[in-house]
């Protein structure tokens, strides 16, 4: 009896389990994860800060949040042909002060297709210029990748455009995805979209990106191969580069520059020394404001470096108001390369560096 009783409750935790599988990878393949990642952090941030709710009133027909104290009314966006509904609730709790301010004084932030975006490279310090550049007031930009002009761009600018954050008028709506810059299709798509869309690129030294990509990619797979075994094709140091492995294909700069160069002309693309980007970030983030025609606002006294990191960190950010770094997973220590294997690949690299110091006009000094 006790047995059968048992054996019942196990297959019924079974099925549920099985039903509760189902729906979530049903889930994650209709939603990207940088939607199912946003709406975390705003059910995160909802908790935190959101003391009380009231139910909406006849007059505003909106709902009203005591937030920190103070009474807001929430004025649904527009441009999205969202209604006024528990999703909409999630955008319109945009975690930013100026944000709630603004909706406050009935001005009602859109969103709108990227006016800029960091096309690359990956490993390069893509996510430090994309947190750099949005403590300026007037930028404002999606905080995941979208992957929408290589992964998804069946679905749409429609789609794409809903992954923007709101803006109102005379802000900059900016994205980064760092593949953008190795996928072909990618400088036709964007073309279509804007011909006009700034491009930023930023770029560090093609051997030590690789590393990066590497460490990256060992992080995930703890028995990966050798970094030695996998650029070489007879897996000795001095051998044969791997050219069509991932993380030395990505740093011939010169060879996926062409492609953007063919739609796009060389006056709309930046290019930022990822080196210099660690070095002296307020000096790059000056020349990225003058490229996207902002003030210079963000400058050195944005910036403190942290010792123990080895990296400039940030004193406040929009979404923080106390000193941080970027995550852990930015600036992560490299293995041990045999010094040949480095030597073999600074080698390889040196005739697509002078090809790509030749296209841009810049000469960024690498080994
Ligand atoms: N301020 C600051 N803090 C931490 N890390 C910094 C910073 N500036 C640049 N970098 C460098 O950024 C490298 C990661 O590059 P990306 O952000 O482009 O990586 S990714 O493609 O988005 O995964 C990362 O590479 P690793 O050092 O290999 O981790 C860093 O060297």
């Amino acid at each position: 009896m006790f047995y059968k009783w048992y054996t019942n409750l196990s297959n019924r935790t079974i099925a549920i389990t099985i039903v509760v599988c189902i729906c979530m990878l049903y889930v994650s393949y209709t939603f990207n994860t940088c939607l199912i990642a946003s709406i975390n952090r705003t059910w995160k941030k909802a908790h935190t800060s959101i003391t009380t709710m009231t139910t909406p009133t006849e007059e505003t027909e909106a709902p009203q949040i005591k937030i920190l104290g103070s009474i807001v009314r929430i004025v649904p966006l527009t441009g999205d042909g969202i209604g006024f509904d528990s999703k909409n609730l999630v955008n319109a709790s945009d975690g930013s002060p100026k944000y709630r301010f603004l909706r406050q004084q009935g001005l009602r932030p859109s969103r709108h297709l990227p006016d800029a975006l960091i096309i690359g490279v990956k490993k390069s310090g893509t996510r430090a210029l994309l947190e750099f550049i949005r403590l300026h007031p007037d930028v404002r930009a999606a905080g995941c990748e979208v992957h929408f002009f290589d992964r998804h761009y069946a679905k749409g600018l429609h789609w794409y455009r809903h992954h923007m954050p709101p803006t109102i008028e005379g802000q900059i709506t900016m994205e980064k995805t760092p593949s953008y810059f190795i996928t072909k299709e990618a400088p036709k798509r964007v073309y279509h979209m804007n011909p006009s869309t700034k491009l930023l690129v930023v770029v560090r030294d093609p051997v030590t990106r690789a590393i990066s990509d590497y460490t990256q990619a060992r992080s995930k797979k703890k028995d990966m191969k050798r970094f030695e075994e996998l650029a070489f094709l007879n897996g000795t140091s001095g051998g044969i580069v791997d050219t069509t492995w991932g993380p030395v294909k990505i740093g011939v700069y010169a060879k996926h520059l062409e492609r953007w160069l063919e739609y796009f002309p060389l006056s709309q693309l930046i290019f930022v020394s990822g080196e210099r980007l660690i070095a002296d970030p307020a000096v790059e983030i000056g020349r990225v404001q003058d490229f996207l025609g902002l003030k210079r606002v963000v400058n050195e006294k944005h910036f403190y470096f942290n010792s123990t990191k080895g990296f400039p960190c940030l004193l406040k950010s929009e979404e923080r108001s106390s000193p941080h770094c970027l995550g852990k997973t930015k600036g992560r220590n490299h293995p041990r390369i045999e010094p040949q294997a480095v030597d073999r690949l600074r080698e390889f690299y040196q005739p697509f560096n002078l090809k790509f110091y030749q296209l841009t006009g810049i000469n960024f000094g690498w080994p």
